[in-house]
Formats: structure tokens, sequence, C-alpha cells
């Protein structure tokens, strides 16, 4: 152990499989061992979560109902543990309305630069898509068609770029269609842990001109292409100072601590940044020094004192579980 400290903890992590496989790397164990942590799976399947541990703080990515109950039970036995992060304040990240109405409510205004969304809105039914024009509410083709539910399933991530109004034929809502913004190929995905956040660039669809787009007909489907980490040496980051007050002003606003955000510039005014995506609990493993980001964190998270570190979370957990 180092001397960074004698107090070994131990933390509980409950994922799915994939996430597992992902997330729970050899270097990770290793490093977080090396700093007094030992990082214990929780069984999800055989054994309720209040009889196993003991443990100083749970971590997780599980979204049913029966979880979420055994988090409350598990919370209300073991009140100062913290539960990273609330389910509540998870669940709004499984909609990607809601998810991006927070982006709304960020406010810095000493930055030249701005942050929002694109015009978006919901389709409940195909009917009211396919008859009423004015469901579409003036927004402007082309058209990103998102399933509205943003759940961690596959289905959540098939996207399509659509065309034109015919494009919009054989889609299956609930969905929301959120204009395309060109933005020069390359997004900003901003990974948060906690207070730090840490910017990489990605691959995107191309900008699509207004000559192109007469070209254009139907609907294109695509699903996580943005996924892969290249190095895109030539497009600019946005300024780290505006990336930590969007990072901070969210993780505040959601009361969350691990996420990710996808941000792209507007190809036609380099100050205006939109927000497209919100991802509870991302591919972390994929971020530079992810070992010691999540360590580091965890290790401010025991090291608070339990009516600093707790419970906010739990508490709203109980009322309104
Ligand atoms: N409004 C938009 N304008 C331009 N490009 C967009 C827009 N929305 C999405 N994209 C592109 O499509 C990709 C996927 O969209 P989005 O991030 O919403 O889907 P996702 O399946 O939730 O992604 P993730 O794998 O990050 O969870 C984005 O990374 C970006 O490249
Ligand atoms: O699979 P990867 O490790 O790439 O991580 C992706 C993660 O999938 P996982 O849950 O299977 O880990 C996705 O989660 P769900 O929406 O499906 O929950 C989503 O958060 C992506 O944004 C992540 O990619 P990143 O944003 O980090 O590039
Ligand atoms: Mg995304
Ligand atoms: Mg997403």
């Amino acid at each position: 152990m180092s001397s960074e400290s004698s107090t070994r903890f131990s933390i509980g992590y409950a994922m799915p499989p994939k996430k597992l496989d992902s997330f729970i790397q050899p270097s990770f164990l290793d490093h977080a061992k090396s700093r007094g942590i030992n990082l214990i799976p929780i069984d999800t399947t055989t054994k309720p979560l209040v009889e196993q541990g003991p443990f100083d703080c749970v971590i997780h990515k599980i979204y049913d109902e029966e979880w979420k109950k055994q988090l409350i039970e598990f919370s209300s036995k073991n009140p100062n543990v913290p539960i990273i992060d609330h389910p509540n304040a998870i669940e709004k990240l499984h909609n990607r309305i809601s998810m991006l109405q927070v982006v709304k409510g960020l406010k810095f205004g000493y930055h030249s630069e701005m942050c929002c969304v694109p015009n978006q809105v919901v389709i409940e039914d195909s009917e009211s898509m396919l008859s009423d024009p004015s469901v579409l509410l003036g927004l402007k083709f082309p058209v990103i068609a998102k399933p509205l539910a943003a759940n961690a399933s596959a289905k959540s991530h098939e996207l399509s770029l659509v065309f034109d109004k015919d494009g919009l034929n054989g889609l299956k809502p609930p969905i929301v269609l959120q204009e395309f913004v060109n933005h020069g190929g390359v997004i900003f995905k901003v990974y948060v842990v906690g207070e730090y956040a840490q910017c990489v660039k990605r691959h995107s669809l191309p900008d699509i001109s207004e000559e192109k787009l007469g070209t254009l007909r139907g609907r294109v489907p695509f699903s996580q292409i943005s996924n892969q980490a290249y190095v895109i040496e030539e497009v600019e980051m946005p300024p780290m100072s505006f990336i930590n007050d969007v990072a901070n002003g969210l993780r505040l606003a959601m009361n969350l601590n691990l996420f990710n955000f996808d941000m792209i510039r507007d190809a036609t005014a380099g100050n205006k940044y939109l927000v497209i995506d919100i991802n509870y609990f991302p591919g972390y493993a994929k971020m530079p020094s992810y070992e010691t980001v999540l360590t580091d964190f965890l290790l401010g998270i025991l090291n608070k004192k339990p009516s600093e570190a707790t419970s906010l979370e739990l508490k709203e957990c109980q009322e309104s579980g």
C-alpha cells in the first residue's frame, strides 16, 4: 500500500457484463489497490445487496427497478455509505428530452462561447408525424431521428439522418427529431468524473451543404459512429475554461458525478456550441489516465466527512423511491 493512506477502503461495483469487461481493467484494479482501495464486484443476481459488503461506497450502472429498490434498502441500513450516483438523477438521462433540458438553464455570461441544444421535437406516434405538419414545429431538414429512450439498449443507439419528410416514413416513435447542425465532422466528448473534466475529439458525420442536401432523399441509418477514439490533430479544442464551466454546470444541475457529454461547434458560428447527448457512466477506459482519475475521485469521496459525502442522494432516494 502507498504512503498516501493507511486506511483500506472497499468499493462495491455493480454493472452489466459488457460494462464490467470494459471498465474493470487490471490496470485500474491494481492502481486503486496501490492507493488503498479494494474494488469488490457486487453480486446482482443471487444475493441481495444488503447481505453483501461491508462497502465504504457503491458505484453502479444498473437501471432496473429491482436494483433501485435494493439501493434504497441498502442505503436505509447504511446511511453513511455514498451511492454514486443517485438513481433518480440517472433516470433523467434515460430520455433524450429530459437529458438536455438542463443545458438550457446553464449560465456563464463571461465566456464569449455559448452553449445550447439543437432545435428538436418529440414524436409520440406515427400518425401525427406523417399527417400533421405542425408537429414538426418548423424544424429544418436534415434532422437526426433518435429513439426517445436512451436506456443503454442497442436500439437506443439506432439513429437515422433524415433528409426530407419522406424519410420519416417507417420510423418507429417515440422518437426525437433533432436538427442536424453542420460542425466540421468532429465532436468534442467531455468525460466528467466529479470535479474533473477531460475533453477528447471524435469523428462525426460530415457537414452537408445546401447544394448537397438538394440531391439527398429519404434517410440513412447509423449507430455509434463516435465510439472509436481517433486522433484528430487539426481541429482546435474549445477553451478548457469553457469546458470546465459546462461540465461543472451540468454536474451540479443534474446532481451526477459520472457522465460524459457530446458537444459540437456550429460551423457557421465559431463560438456557438451545442450539447447533443449526455451519457451516464460512459466508456471511461477510453479516457487517457482513467485509472488515476477514477481513483482520485473515489478517494475524494471516501475522505469526505459522512455529513458532506452522503446523503443528499440517499435521502432523496428514500423519499421519492
Ligand atoms: N444534432 C446533431 N447534429 C449533428 N450531428 C449530430 C447531432 N446529433 C447527433 N449527431 C452525430 O451523431 C452521433 C450520435 O448521436 P448521439 O450522440 O445523440 O447518439 P448516442 O447513440 O446516444 O451516442 P453515444 O454512443 O455517445 O451514447 C453524435 O456523436 C454525432 O456525431
Ligand atoms: O461501450 P463503450 O465503452 O464504448 O461506452 C459507451 C457506452 O456503452 P457501455 O454502457 O456498453 O459501456 C454507452 O452506454 P449506453 O448508452 O449504452 O449505456 C454510451 O455511454 C457511450 O457514450 C459510451 O461510449 P463513449 O461515450 O465513452 O465513447
Ligand atoms: Mg453520443
Ligand atoms: Mg448517448
